[in-house]
């Protein structure tokens, strides 16, 4: 390891030790903690199942930044080199639309031996890999509604297709022997005001009800449930809501997902944790940065995702929180999306394993609330990337910004060459 990194370390651990936190331990937890980084970021949320079909579901995709992955080995290729970029072992999560077999296989039928090369895959390279069924961009989804859907048969379709997923995640849970975590998101809403708010809500939960009634093995299988506050065409009513998915989820004992972009822009989901943690086995979390609207940005150093991780740590809810990553960007390198997002999101965990939450603690039971300002202050600008170089090299990770030249060699040895009609843009879809 060079001589700087290291000794910039010692003396980073020194002043941290002053306020009683033992930098070596926060390292060795940080170690143990695996971000889930979405495989959807690579390729603007196509998938490979029908590839033509234009996004739909009120999520959308903007920028035509060229090389987005257009088969599973390109994705395959991209993703490794993020990963050789990120300090730590993590996990993928993947959509149902990336299968990955010549069948031609409708999403109800869908199998494990069609993911069997994510699994091969997920093996050789020391992943643990995570699942969502794909309620969207399919024409049994066209009018905006899947679980709830007033008519039987398309209902029975999406819950079938669901229920498939579970088998399938629960095949990643005992293939890799890492449980998988199998979510469940709908975007069934509508544009304008609903004469019958019930109702939908009725289907969508005996539908849940019929998706979750085999039980599964939960150290293969945990299932979570994604609540949204609207979409592009639901702005008016999302059947799936917050408090639906909290009945929900705490009734039938499901992780509930926080998407930081799903609920009112000032409503921040670091606040909810420590909440629903009380009443709750587990958490889902998607890490997302919203901006005006669930815009899905990179994720990025900001407040929000400061105070995630100070929540989950002074919390100690990292043994129950599943943390997913949930952006995509197409106006810039894909690969360097999902390694700024993931590096971020691993560094706000360890600035938060820094912080001297004993002695802040401490001040606020005295009500000595100027100290707890004051030190909460004077550490924002305390060593933590001396203590995350060193991380990254110990780790064998590029340092600093090192890592942005592989990616810059990456796109133009290999992303540049791919062809024109996988980088083109995706337009946003509304619900007329
Ligand atoms: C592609 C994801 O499943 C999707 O983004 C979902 O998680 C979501 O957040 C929809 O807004
Ligand atoms: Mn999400």
């Amino acid at each position: 390891m060079d001589q700087t990194i290291r000794s910039n370390y010692e003396a980073a651990k020194a002043l941290y030790a002053k306020h009683g936190v033992d930098v070596d331990a926060a390292l060795e937890k940080l170690s143990q903690i695996k971000i889930s980084m979405h495989c959807w970021q690579g390729d603007d949320v196509r998938g490979f199942l029908n590839k033509d079909q234009a996004l739909t579901g009120g999520i959308s995709v903007t920028g035509n930044y060229p090389g987005a992955a257009g088969t599973p080995e390109e994705l395959r290729s991209d993703l490794e080199l993020a990963f050789s970029l990120i300090p730590g072992k993590h996990k993928l999560n993947l959509h149902a639309i990336y299968v990955d077999t010549d069948e031609k296989v409708e999403l109800d039928k869908i199998e494990p031996k069609h993911f069997q090369k994510w699994v091969d895959w997920a093996k050789e390279q020391g992943l643990g890999l995570d699942f969502n069924p794909t309620c969207f961009s399919h024409e049994k989804s066209k009018d905006g509604f899947t679980l709830s859907h007033p008519d039987p048969e398309i209902r029975q379709f999406w819950i079938d297709h669901c229920k498939a997923s579970r088998k399938i995640g629960a095949y990643f849970g005992e293939q890799l022997g890492q449980t998988c975590v199998t979510n469940v998101w709908i975007p069934d809403g509508f544009k304008d005001t609903p004469a019958d708010r019930l109702a939908p809500r009725k289907r969508l939960k005996e539908a849940l009800d019929q998706v979750f009634e085999e039980e599964l093995n939960p150290a293969h299988n945990l299932d979570a449930v994604e609540s949204k506050l609207f979409g592009l065409g639901s702005e008016a009513y999302v059947v799936g809501s917050h408090e639906f998915y909290m009945g929900y989820g705490i009734q039938n004992n499901k992780l509930i997902c926080l998407d930081a972009g799903h609920f009112h822009p000032t409503e921040v989901i670091s606040n909810k944790l420590s909440a629903i943690s009380l009443f709750t086995d587990g958490i889902l979390l998607h890490v997302s940065r919203p901006m005006r609207w669930d815009s899905d940005h990179v994720v990025t150093m900001d407040d929000e995702l400061i105070d995630i991780g100070r929540e989950l740590v002074r919390g100690d809810l990292l043994g129950k929180t599943h943390i997913g990553l949930d952006f995509f960007d197409a106006s810039i390198n894909r690969v360097a999306a999902w390694v700024i997002g993931t590096r971020n999101t691993i560094k706000a965990l360890m600035r938060a394993l820094l912080d001297p939450v004993e002695a802040l603690r401490q001040a606020e039971l005295e009500g000595d609330y100027t100290t707890r300002l004051a030190l909460t202050e004077e550490f924002k600008s305390y060593p933590f990337g001396a203590v995350w170089d060193y991380y990254c090299s110990k780790n064998g990770v590029p340092v600093r910004e090192e890592w942005l030249a592989e990616v810059k060699a990456y796109e133009q040895a290999v992303l540049l060459k791919r062809g024109e009609a996988a980088a083109a843009p995706v337009e946003a879809e509304t619900n007329v």
